[in-house]
Parts: structure tokens; C-alpha cells; sequence
């Protein structure tokens, strides 16, 4: 594990922290990155990727449209999971909970931070949904940018959704398969660490 913690007292946000500074220098881009499971209130699961953009007590946090297919996901079934995996490191991590919203004042700032022709991009898109061609999609960002020529407004439908880390499971990779994972398990009195088999 990483040389600088000591894993007896360190905090899992702590943890997790570190090991993405490190991802950040060793992986050649998007070390913020993490496959993002949601499901139906049946248990019908779907996977995708998802630049995680805050940490806090809140949890994992992401921007992405209410109206696609995680968001209507997440508005029928507020739970969800999280892997970060950093192949040059040989290391993952996995986070598990429910899920909340950030407030609109703290995703507007975020949104309007981007570059304007990501804020263009964002909100012309109707994620998940049938596109008839590329250059149609050209077309309403070129209109979209015509008729909004000082500040992107933000669609109401732009959001961002926290992962709260309820679960936190660090897996490091070990000689002969025998790697080492530590989960993280929040309660009232704070967090259990267990060690798990390989
Ligand atoms: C590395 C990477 C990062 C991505 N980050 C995001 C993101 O932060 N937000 C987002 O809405 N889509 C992101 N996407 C696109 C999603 O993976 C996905 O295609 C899109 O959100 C639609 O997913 P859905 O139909 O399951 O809702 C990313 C894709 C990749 C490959």
C-alpha cells in the first residue's frame, strides 16, 4: 500500500485522496474517472463511465443530464456504485451508497467554470436519446450559441448527483495474487475497516 499512510488510523477519504494524487501523476489522462453503476427499482443494472469532479462529506460527485438513462435511473432508484481503476498503479477502488444532489448554486458555478463550448455542448444534448446525425447536433450548437451569445444558460436538466460513500473498498495489487483490500464501512461511531481476502 501506499508508503505514507498508516492504514490503522487513516481516514478513507484521506486514503482515497492519495491514491488519486498518485493517479494523477502516473495515468496519461482522466485519473478522476469511474465506471458509474445505477439500476431500475427491478434491478436491471447499467454501467458507465463518469469524471467524479468533488470529494467531500457528501460523498463522490458528478455532472451529467437528469434526463439520460443514469439520471432516470437515479430519480427511480438512489443508490449507486463507483470503480476507480488506475491500471498503472495496479489499483482499485470501489464506493458504494446512496445517492443526493449537489444544490443548483453549487452546479451552476460548476457549469459556468467549463468552457463555453462545453457549456454549449451540455445544453444542447439530449443524452441518451436517438440522434439523427452528427451534423444536426453541429447545427444546434451553432443556433444554440447564436441565440445565447453572452452567458450558456444552464438546463434545468444539468445536474450533479453525489455517490455517498458509505462502502469504501481499497484493492492493491500483490505478488502472487494475494492483494490486499481493506473496506471501509461507515457507521454512527465512524468507520469499521475490515481486511478481506483477495
Ligand atoms: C472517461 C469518460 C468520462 C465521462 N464522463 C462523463 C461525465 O462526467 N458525465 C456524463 O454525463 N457523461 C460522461 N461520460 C459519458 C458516459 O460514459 C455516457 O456515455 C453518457 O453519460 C450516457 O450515459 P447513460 O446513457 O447511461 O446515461 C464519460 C465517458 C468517458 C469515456
Amino acid at each position: 500500500m501506499s508508503e505514507e499512510l498508516d492504514w490503522d488510523t487513516a481516514d478513507p477519504l484521506e486514503i482515497f485522496r492519495l491514491w488519486l494524487s498518485e493517479a494523477e501523476t502516473a495515468e496519461p489522462n482522466d485519473a478522476n474517472a469511474a465506471a458509474l453503476a445505477t439500476s431500475t427499482p427491478h434491478g436491471v443494472p447499467s454501467v458507465r463511465m463518469v469524471l467524479v469532479k468533488r470529494i467531500d462529506q457528501r460523498g463522490f460527485c458528478f455532472f451529467t443530464n437528469a434526463e439520460s438513462k443514469k439520471g432516470l435511473e437515479l430519480a427511480a432508484n438512489p443508490v449507486a456504485a463507483l470503480c476507480f481503476h488506475w491500471k498503472s498503479l495496479r489499483r482499485q477502488v470501489r464506493v458504494e451508497g446512496r445517492v443526493s444532489e449537489l444544490e443548483n448554486s453549487e452546479v451552476d458555478a460548476y457549469f459556468h467554470s467549463r468552457s463555453r463550448g462545453s457549456q454549449l455542448g451540455a445544453a444542447v444534448s439530449r443524452q441518451s436519446r436517438p440522434l439523427a446525425n452528427r451534423e444536426s447536433l453541429v447545427e444546434q450548437v451553432q443556433n444554440f450559441g447564436k441565440e445565447h451569445p453572452g452567458e450558456v444558460p444552464r438546463p434545468e436538466y444539468w445536474r450533479g448527483y453525489c455517490v455517498g460513500g458509505d462502502r469504501i473498498e481499497f484493492w492493491k495489487d500483490g505478488a502472487d495474487r494475494l492483494h490486499d483490500r481493506f473496506l471501509f464501512e461507515s457507521s454512527a461511531g465512524g468507520w469499521t475497516k475490515t481486511r478481506l481476502y483477495p
